[in-house]
C-alpha cells in the first residue's frame, strides 16, 4: 500500500505544516496549536522537508530533524512525517498533488507563518497551490505587513476570508486563504542555530 499520513481518515480536515524544522522549536508548536483551534482542524501533520528549494544552505540530516520534531511536538492530534522524502519531492505543489492522490476524501489545508506568504510567489506552481488547497496563514513577528503587501496576498485578495470566519476555511473551495492574528513568538531556527543550540 502507498504511504499514508498517520491516523488520517476520509472526511477529516487536516492541516499540513511544511518546514525545514532545522531545528524545530516552540514557535512551530505554538503555530500548530493555534491552527488546530482557529481553523477547527481534526489533525495537523508536520511535513519535514528534505530541503527547502529556495534555501542554499542544506539542513541537518532528515533523521535528526525528524527525531527532534517528534520529541518537541507532543499532541494526540499532531503527527510528524517524512512524506516528501518518501515520495521524492521537495516542491509543495508536487507534495500536495501526491497527498491528494493518496488520501481521497481528506480536506487538506496548507499552513504557514506570515514570512512564507511574503515569498509564496517564488514557489514552483504557486498559483496552482492557491487554486487547489485552502491556505491558513499565521502571524509572525515583523512579517505582518510584508505578508499583507505580498504578490500572493494582492493577487488573491478576492479569495481572502476574514479572520473571524477562520472556522470555514478548511471546507471552503480553493482559492481561499485566511490570515490569523495570534499572540506571537519571536523564536526562529536561525536564532537557535546562531546560538549554537543545534549543529547539523
Ligand atoms: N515563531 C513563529 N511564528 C509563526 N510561524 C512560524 C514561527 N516559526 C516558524 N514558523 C512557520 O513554520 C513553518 C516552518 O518554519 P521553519 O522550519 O522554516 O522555521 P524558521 O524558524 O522560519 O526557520 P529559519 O529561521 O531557518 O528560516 C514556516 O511556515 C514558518 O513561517
Ligand atoms: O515548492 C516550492 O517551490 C517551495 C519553495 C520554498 C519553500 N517551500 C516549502 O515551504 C515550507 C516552509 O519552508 P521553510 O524552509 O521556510 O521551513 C516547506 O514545506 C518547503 O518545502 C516550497
Amino acid at each position: 500500500m502507498r504511504y499514508q499520513l498517520p491516523k488520517t481518515r476520509p472526511g477529516q480536515v487536516v492541516g499540513l505544516l511544511g518546514g525545514s524544522f532545522d531545528p524545530p522549536h516552540a514557535g512551530h508548536v505554538h503555530l500548530t496549536r493555534e491552527a488546530l483551534k482557529r481553523f477547527g482542524l481534526n489533525r495537523v501533520c508536520w511535513l519535514v522537508s528534505p530541503g527547502n528549494p529556495l534555501k542554499s544552505r542544506g539542513p541537518a540530516p532528515l533523521a535528526k530533524r525528524m527525531a527532534a520534531a517528534q520529541a518537541i511536538m507532543n499532541h494526540p492530534r499532531v503527527s510528524v512525517s517524512d512524506f516528501e522524502a518518501r515520495v521524492g519531492t521537495r516542491y509543495t505543489a508536487q507534495t500536495l498533488a501526491a497527498l491528494r492522490a493518496t488520501h481521497p476524501g481528506v480536506h487538506f489545508v496548507w499552513l504557514m507563518g506570515a514570512d512564507n506568504l511574503a515569498q509564496l510567489d517564488q514557489w514552483q506552481d504557486w498559483r496552482w497551490i492557491m487554486d487547489s488547497v485552502p491556505l491558513g496563514v499565521l502571524a509572525r513577528p515583523g512579517q505582518r505587513i510584508s505578508a499583507r503587501m505580498s504578490k500572493a496576498a494582492r493577487t488573491y485578495a478576492h479569495a481572502r476570508l476574514p479572520g473571524r470566519m477562520s472556522q470555514l476555511l478548511a471546507r471552503a473551495e480553493a482559492p481561499a486563504w485566511c490570515f490569523i492574528n495570534m499572540p506571537m513568538r519571536t523564536i526562529s531556527s536561525t536564532q537557535l542555530r546562531q546560538r549554537g543550540d543545534w549543529t547539523g
